[in-house]
């Protein structure tokens, strides 16, 4: 890790309940992610891949240690600045998309906008459909458009801030097989051609070979990385190595 990761994450533990109750969801973590890069975080069942994801966009706080977002420690910070920076450089990406199906798309996008108080450019949330392919589609619901559409409108909200870190979870689980390629290419190509950094939880070997990096989890603690763009096959196996451990 180096000080000029977008996110830095240092001894960072997470602690749920208390005495005989208490579970080290994670362990003493401490892992950087570096601008413009795609990271996809694996691990069985229970590993702690959903706490990882909460402390690391300041969703949670840490029971211990710190955590980073783009030169901000997170552990200065008061509920409301937190609010604020979350809105401000952090973008989401969630597997059952989460759009306002009263709005359109163009209204959807614009949301983060208005919630950090600034009036949106239309401009600039047409520019973030276009992004996604779906400058067409500016004035659809979300029931009028397809499970991958949606969470494209979804992924040109989270990219309307111009955030620092796009932080992914399950991205594709609620979607088909070739429907999920188009997404993972989407957000390989954000990385790729606009330095973005992306963040993403997956349970699925295709989906994180979409990834510059794999980070394995097990127990709350990186037990393994697999750096270079490794294949699926490469993904799967040691997945499947850390499932048979975990039983
Ligand atoms: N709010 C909570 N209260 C108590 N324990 C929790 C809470 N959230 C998570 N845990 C526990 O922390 C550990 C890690 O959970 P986490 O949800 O981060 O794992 P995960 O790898 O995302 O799992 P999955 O792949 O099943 O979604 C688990 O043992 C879980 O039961």
């Amino acid at each position: 890790m180096t000080s000029t990761d977008t996110v830095q994450l240092w001894s960072v533990s997470r602690v749920y309940g208390s005495g005989d109750q208490a579970v080290a969801a994670l362990d003493g973590v401490t892992t950087g992610f570096a601008p413009g890069t795609f990271t996809a975080v694996m691990g069985p069942s229970g590993s702690g891949k959903s706490t990882l994801l909460h402390c690391a966009a300041g969703l949670d706080r840490p029971s211990d240690g710190k955590v980073v977002i783009d030169g901000t420690d997170l552990g200065t910070l008061t509920e409301d600045e937190l609010t604020l920076l979350r809105r401000a450089r952090v973008g989401f990406v969630f597997q059952s998309f989460n759009l306002v199906s009263a709005l359109t798309a163009e209204q959807n996008v614009a949301l983060p906008l208005r919630l950090a108080g600034r009036r949106p450019d239309a401009t600039k949330v047409r520019a973030a459909l276009a992004e996604v392919g779906l400058a067409e589609r500016a004035g659809h619901r979300p029931s009028e458009l397809s499970g991958g559409q949606q969470q494209r409108v979804a992924i040109a909200r989270a990219l309307v801030t111009k955030p620092a870190v796009i932080f992914a979870d399950e991205p594709t689980g609620a979607l088909d097989t070739t429907t999920s390629r188009a997404v993972l290419k989407l957000l390989r190509g954000l990385v790729d051609h606009q330095g973005q950094t992306v963040i993403m939880v997956t349970h699925d070997p295709v989906a994180a070979a979409y990834a510059h990096r794999v980070l394995f989890l097990a127990d709350g603690r990186v037990v393994d990385e697999l750096t270079g763009g490794p294949g699926p096959e490469t993904i799967a196996a040691r997945m499947a190595s850390l499932e048979v451990t975990a039983c």
